[in-house]
């Protein structure tokens, strides 16, 4: 178990450039399993996800060729499914979630596809159903042995079909996209998940021959295609540790320029932020967080406190609240963090507490911040990351404090988040690797 030694109270200066996106980064490449022919993807982060998830493919038998740090070629040719039933794949598929990703591709290219638990957070229930609610609207039998937790899809023939999704699942829409752009026929799915990252992969699948409608709406109609071809893509910024890095200038009182940012796709993020009484100005590609700032909440135009809350897509993503959190404990004012999406994401507030932040735990779902307005700094603490997000948050509040913090199981953190010790060291911060 890596961890960090942090050395708070700095204040950080500087350009950073994001990695690209982690949540992306796994549906396309899970879908390079859609064609024999060559797929190129660039801009992707060095991430433990991302290079767990290229091994797994690897193993499966795809032919994978480093072009550069951030590119690589997918040849998806000779493909051995026996793979799937060995110990190896499990151990691998269950380091990471994006993994279950592969199961549509491999319906619809192989007429069958197999899956451990997979891994990912642990942040509350995680259920799958919508995945298999999918592939059984297009013509598959499902199986889930729940001795072994191992499930099983696979079908004679498959049929587009239409379908309302139960919930607008951000991977279980990307999983049935994929079963169905090779499935005959036509396959509606209304209540899809339409984020950024879904976005991107249906422009990718239309990039190698598939036909999706409806790209960036929650209603897509996709006409099922013989065979796909290879393409190239590029992943976009990754909006998520966009949003880490504005939470981390305004909390650390930081002059941050955050370069590349693709300010169209991120949605309502910036106007959370800005709810949060942050400053920014923000250019097509550029974030500038002023040094300094002093941050008060809003409240409702009734005066009522303000909450921040997750929605699927075009609302807040659930992976930034641990952020506005951390943001919160030094803000003028006061906010209840509503996470709507997931119950077991919020514990880590116990250990913001114990660095003097103002925090209570209404239920696990729901957590009351009362600002100190950067009148009082947190303590340095030693702490465990529970997951990726909170992960960072606490990174966030160890930059922050007076004094050094220790983070223990940062594998969480580097998960998602790229060499985060070393670009936040350049940008003057003291972040130790031990
Ligand atoms: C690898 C990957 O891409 N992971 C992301 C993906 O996970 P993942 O695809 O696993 O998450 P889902 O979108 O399936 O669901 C997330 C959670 O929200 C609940 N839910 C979902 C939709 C809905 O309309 N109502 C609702 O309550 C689900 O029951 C579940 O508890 O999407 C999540 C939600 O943006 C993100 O946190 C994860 O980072
Ligand atoms: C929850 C997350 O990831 P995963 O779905 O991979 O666990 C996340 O990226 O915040």
């Amino acid at each position: 178990m890596n961890s960090f030694e942090v050395q708070g109270g700095l204040q950080l200066k500087g350009d950073i450039t994001p990695q690209g996106a982690k949540n992306e980064a796994l549906q396309v490449i899970c879908a390079v399993l859609l064609s024999p022919d060559e797929v190129i993807i660039d801009n992707l982060p060095d991430i433990l996800d991302v290079n767990n998830l290229i091994d797994l493919l690897q193993d499966l038998g795809v032919t994978v060729n480093r072009l550069s740090a951030k590119k690589c070629s997918f040849k998806a040719e000779n493909i051995k499914l026996d793979y799937l039933k060995t110990k190896e794949f499990r151990k691998r598929a269950a380091s990471l979630r994006g993994s279950i990703m592969i199961m549509g591709p491999l319906l619809a290219r192989f007429g069958k596809a197999y899956f451990p638990k997979p891994g990912g957070d642990k942040i509350g229930r995680r259920r799958m159903d919508t995945h298999f609610f999918g592939f059984e609207k297009l013509g598959a039998t499902f199986n889930f042995d729940s001795d072994d937790i191992f499930y099983t899809v696979h079908a004679e023939k498959l049929e587009g079909s239409y379908m309302l999704l139960d919930e607008a699942s951000v991977t279980g829409t990307a999983n049935i996209i994929m079963a169905a752009v090779l499935t005959p026929g036509k396959t509606v799915i209304y209540n899809a998940a339409c984020e950024p990252y879904i976005q991107q992969l249906c422009r990718m699948l239309n990039s190698m021959g598939a036909k999706i409608n409806g790209v960036g709406s929650n209603l897509l109609t996709i006409e099922g295609v013989k065979a796909l071809k290879g393409c190239k893509h590029r992943i976009l910024p990754d909006m998520i540790e966009i949003g880490s890095f504005i939470g981390l200038a305004a909390m650390t009182g930081s002059e941050i320029t955050i370069k590349d940012a693709a300010t169209d796709h991120l949605g309502i993020i910036p106007l959370a932020f800005r709810r949060m009484g942050i400053n920014m100005h923000i250019s097509k590609n550029e974030i500038y967080i002023p040094p300094k700032q002093k941050y008060t909440i809003e409240t409702f135009i009734d005066g009522s406190i303000m909450t921040i809350s997750d929605a699927p897509w075009p609302g807040l993503t659930p992976d930034l609240l641990s952020v506005f959190l951390v943001v919160a404990t030094q803000a003028n004012g006061s906010v209840l963090i509503h996470q709507k999406m997931f119950e077991s994401r919020l514990f880590f507030v116990d250990k913001l507490i114990d660095m003097g932040a103002r925090i209570i735990l209404c239920d696990p779902h729901r957590a009351t911040v009362i600002g100190l307005n950067h009148e009082t700094p947190l303590r340095a603490s030693v702490m465990t990351s529970p997951d990726i997000r909170a992960g960072v948050a606490l990174l966030i509040a160890a930059l922050s404090a007076k004094g050094k913090s220790i983070i223990h199981n940062i594998e969480q953190i580097d998960r998602g988040y790229e060499q985060i010790d070393q670009r936040l060291n350049q940008l003057g911060a003291k972040i130790k690797r031990i």
